[in-house]
């Protein structure tokens, strides 16, 4: 096992100037999937971070209830209503990063979403699975199985990964928790104070930046867009690298703003993007 600690040389790597001739369609294109009735912030925190992370083209597929929000704080991203079984498999078949799962909720309906995702997601697509969605791995991990896509990135935290391969926390050990995502074959960024991320050739890559300043609600969900903002806009050097420069970034950005700030919110994260990305572009 080959285990790495990522440092801002992660962001160099990923981070391009954009080409002169580019244009949205050059950034790809993000679907964001959740947000319920009672989770709505979740999944606007991750379409605000995949728009402020560089995605050309993002659409949020949600609730009817959360349009107007989307709209009024978002206008960037386009909205589409996630029981809107036609237009949800369209967007399906043209993304090139699927998120569901922020905010999603655990209701009848969210399940049947969640099948529709694994099954409609185009082949080449990468689905990244968080929040509720998670829930749902560990209800019917033959999903994951099935699914049309075979780049799966699941984002638990250590509750969530606990409920998916039943490891307590005391069991958690790199070893355990190795042997429990290759029998999953998805990428598995395991999410807490340090953050590991366990890569499906068996390598692993570690972040030891990011504080007890990030532990407000939506902070997971924010990195969610970040994450499928990176994988949609950078090709080079490769999808391991692309990963790795996003979940790095995500704690980079509050370390550096817990200078000053006692807690750093999950939107101030978002709010920062452009302007450390272009920092580190070369
Ligand atoms: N503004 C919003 O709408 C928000 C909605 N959210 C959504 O709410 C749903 C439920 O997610 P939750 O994560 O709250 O619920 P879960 O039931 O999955 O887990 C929550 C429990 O896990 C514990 N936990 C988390 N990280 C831990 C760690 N590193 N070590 C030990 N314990 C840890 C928490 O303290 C909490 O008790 C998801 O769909 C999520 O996306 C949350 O993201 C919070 C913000
Ligand atoms: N004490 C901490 N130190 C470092 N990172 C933290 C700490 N607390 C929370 N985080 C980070 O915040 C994020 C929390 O994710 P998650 O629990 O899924 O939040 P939510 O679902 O509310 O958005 C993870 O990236 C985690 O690593
Ligand atoms: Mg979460």
């Amino acid at each position: 096992m080959i285990l790495m600690i990522l440092t801002t040389q992660c962001l160099t790597n990923v981070i391009k100037k954009r080409p002169t001739n580019s244009h949205k369609g050059t950034f790809g294109r993000v679907l964001l999937i959740g947000g319920s009735l009672q989770y709505g912030g979740a999944i606007l925190l991750a379409t605000k971070a995949a728009v402020r992370a560089g995605a050309g083209l993002v659409t949020c597929a949600t609730d009817l209830i959360n349009r107007t929000a989307l709209n009024t704080t978002l206008p960037e991203a386009m909205f589409i209503n996630y029981l809107d079984f036609s237009a949800l498999k369209q967007q399906l078949s043209q993304a090139d990063v699927v998120v569901i799962g922020p905010g999603l909720g655990l209701s009848a309906e969210a399940f049947n979403i969640f099948k529709i995702t694994c099954q409609q997601i185009n082949s080449q697509a990468t689905l990244v699975i968080d929040g509720s969605a998670l829930t749902f791995v560990a209800q019917a991990p033959s999903c994951l199985q099935t699914c049309a896509t075979q780049k799966i990135i699941l984002t638990p935290h250590l509750k969530e990964w606990e409920r998916i391969t039943n490891l307590s926390l005391n069991q958690q050990s790199i070893i355990n928790n190795q042997k429990a995502q290759q029998k999953l074959s998805a990428t598995v960024v395991l999410k807490g104070a340090t953050t590991t991320i366990y890569y499906l050739d068996g390598h692993t890559a570690t972040i030891n930046i990011g504080g007890p300043y990030m532990a407000t609600g939506g902070t997971g969900d924010t990195l969610t867009g970040i994450i499928a903002a990176f994988l949609a806009q950078f090709k080079e050097p490769n999808p391991k690298e692309v990963l790795a420069a996003a979940v790095f970034l995500h704690s980079y950005i509050p370390q550096q703003l817990s200078q000053h700030n006692y807690v750093v919110l999950p939107s101030e994260i978002s709010n920062h993007l452009p302007n450390i990305m272009q920092k580190f572009s070369s």
